[in-house]
C-alpha cells in the first residue's frame, strides 16, 4: 500500500453568499487512509465535503487532489471530473433500477461491468439480492448497495456524508465496521462525516474535530482522546471530568485526589492553576485506598461496569471498573489515579470555561466546587 499525500486542504474557507463557514481548515489525508470530519452540528463538516466534492466554491485556500489543484479561488474543477465518489445519508439509490443495475449505473460503458458489478456486490455481501429493487432492501442492504455503486468507478477518493444516521444504533456500529474493512480490503481511500465520535474512531485513520467553522485537531483518534491539544476536543471527544489543579513542579500537580504525575513537563509556570482532565480510565479501583469516593450510580456494560462518584469535596468523577467489582450506589470505595498521559490546560482560558453542549462528553467541575 502507499503512503503518498492524496488530498491537501490549505487553508480552507468556504461558505455561502460571502459568509465565512469553513475558515482556514488544513488538513491532508495519505492514499490509503480514512479521515472523518466530527463536530456538533452546524460546525462546517458538510460544506467542507461538499467543497471536496467540488459542489461548493472555495473562497480563499486551495484543494488538491493527487497533487493537483481541483479548487482554489476563482477556480472550481467540475464535480463529474474529480474522481471523487460520494454515498449520502438517505442512500440516493435509483428506486427503479435493481441492486445489480444500481450498482454497475457509473461503469454503464465499461466491458467489465458484469464482473466487477458480481465482486462489489460479494464484497458488499449483497450477491443473494442482485435482482431486487431498493425498497424491497433494509436501510442497512441499501447502504450497501450505495456503497457498491460509489465504488464501482473506483473513485480516487470516496466522501461519505453522515451514511449511517439512518440506521438503529446496532446497525450502525456493525455497518461502520464493515465499512472500514470493505475500504481497506480495496485500499480506497475516504472521508467521512460524523457527529457520533464512535463511528468516529471506529472507522477512521485520522479525525478532524470541528468546532465553529475552525478545526482544532486533525489526528489520530488514539491522540484525539488522550492528547487533546484544547479543552474543547477533550470535552468533545470521550468522557471524564476537569477538576482544578495547581502545577506543583513542571511533571506534578496537587489536586484533591493528592498529588498526580504526569508523563511529561507541562509547560505552565509552577504554581500556576490549572485543570487536569480525569477520564473514567483514569480512575482505578484501590480498595486500600485512603483515597475514598461515593458511588452516586452505576451502569453494568458487561465486561465492566461504569460508575458515577464522589469526591468528599463534592466533585464528580467517572470510572470504569472490571464488572466483577460490584458495589451499590451509596457505597463507599477506595480509589487512585493512574493517568499516563496526564492532560492538563491552564485556566483562565475563557474559551475553556464555555458550557459544553454534549451530554456524554466532558464535564467542568463539580456543581458543589
Ligand atoms: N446552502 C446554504 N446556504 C446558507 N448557509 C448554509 C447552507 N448550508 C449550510 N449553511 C450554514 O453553514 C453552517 C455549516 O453548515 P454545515 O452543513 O456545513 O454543518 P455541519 O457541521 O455539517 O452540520 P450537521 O452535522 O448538522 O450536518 C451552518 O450554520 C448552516 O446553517
Amino acid at each position: 500500500m502507499t503512503h503518498s499525500l492524496l488530498l491537501n486542504l490549505r487553508n480552507l474557507v468556504c461558505g455561502y453568499q460571502g459568509h465565512r463557514v469553513v475558515q482556514q481548515i488544513s488538513l491532508h489525508l495519505n492514499a490509503g487512509d480514512i479521515g472523518c470530519l466530527l463536530g456538533p452540528s452546524g460546525c462546517g463538516k458538510t460544506t467542507t465535503l461538499r467543497a471536496i466534492a467540488g459542489f461548493e466554491p472555495v473562497q480563499e485556500g486551495e484543494i488538491q487532489l493527487a497533487g493537483e489543484v481541483i479548487s482554489c479561488a476563482g477556480f472550481t474543477l467540475a464535480p463529474e471530473k474529480r474522481r471523487i465518489g460520494m454515498v449520502f445519508q438517505d442512500y440516493a439509490l435509483f428506486p427503479h433500477l435493481t441492486v445489480a443495475e444500481n450498482v454497475a449505473f457509473g461503469i454503464r460503458k465499461h466491458p467489465q461491468r458484469e464482473r466487477i458489478t458480481a465482486e462489489l456486490l460479494e464484497l458488499v455481501k449483497l450477491s443473494h439480492l442482485a435482482q431486487r429493487y431498493p425498497h424491497e432492501l433494509s436501510g442497512g442492504q441499501q447502504q450497501r448497495v450505495a456503497l457498491a455503486r460509489a465504488l464501482a468507478p473506483e473513485p480516487q477518493l470516496l466522501l461519505l456524508d453522515e451514511p449511517f444516521s439512518n440506521l438503529d444504533v446496532e446497525l450502525r456500529r456493525k455497518l461502520s465496521h464493515e465499512v472500514r474493512d470493505i475500504l481497506k480490503a480495496r485500499g480506497t481511500s475516504a472521508v467521512l462525516v460524523t457527529h457520533d465520535q464512535e463511528e468516529a474512531f471506529a472507522v477512521s485513520d485520522h479525525v478532524g474535530v470541528f468546532r465553529n467553522g475552525h478545526l482544532e485537531q486533525w489526528d489520530t483518534p488514539y491522540n484525539l482522546y488522550h492528547e487533546p491539544l484544547t479543552p474543547f476536543v477533550a470535552s468533545f471527544v470521550g468522557q471524564g471530568y476537569f477538576i482544578r489543579g495547581q502545577l506543583l513542579t513542571p511533571e506534578t500537580v496537587q489536586t484533591e485526589l493528592g498529588v498526580i504525575q504526569g508523563n511529561r513537563a507541562y509547560t505552565c509556570p509552577t504554581g500556576s492553576s490549572v485543570e487536569v482532565l480525569l477520564r473514567p480510565d483514569d480512575i482505578v479501583y484501590t480498595p486500600a485506598s485512603e483515597l475514598k469516593a461515593t458511588i452516586t450510580g452505576k451502569t453494568f456494560l458487561g465486561a465492566s461496569t461504569f460508575y458515577r462518584l464522589q469526591l468528599p469535596t463534592g466533585s464528580p468523577l467517572e470510572a470504569i471498573f472490571p464488572s466483577h467489582i460490584d458495589h451499590l450506589p451509596g457505597e463507599q470505595v477506595g480509589i487512585s489515579v493512574a493517568a499516563e498521559h496526564l492532560v492538563i490546560f491552564p485556566t483562565g482560558d475563557n474559551s475553556s470555561l464555555e458550557p459544553e453542549p454534549a451530554s456524554s462528553g466532558v464535564r467542568r467541575y463539580s456543581e458543589a466546587s
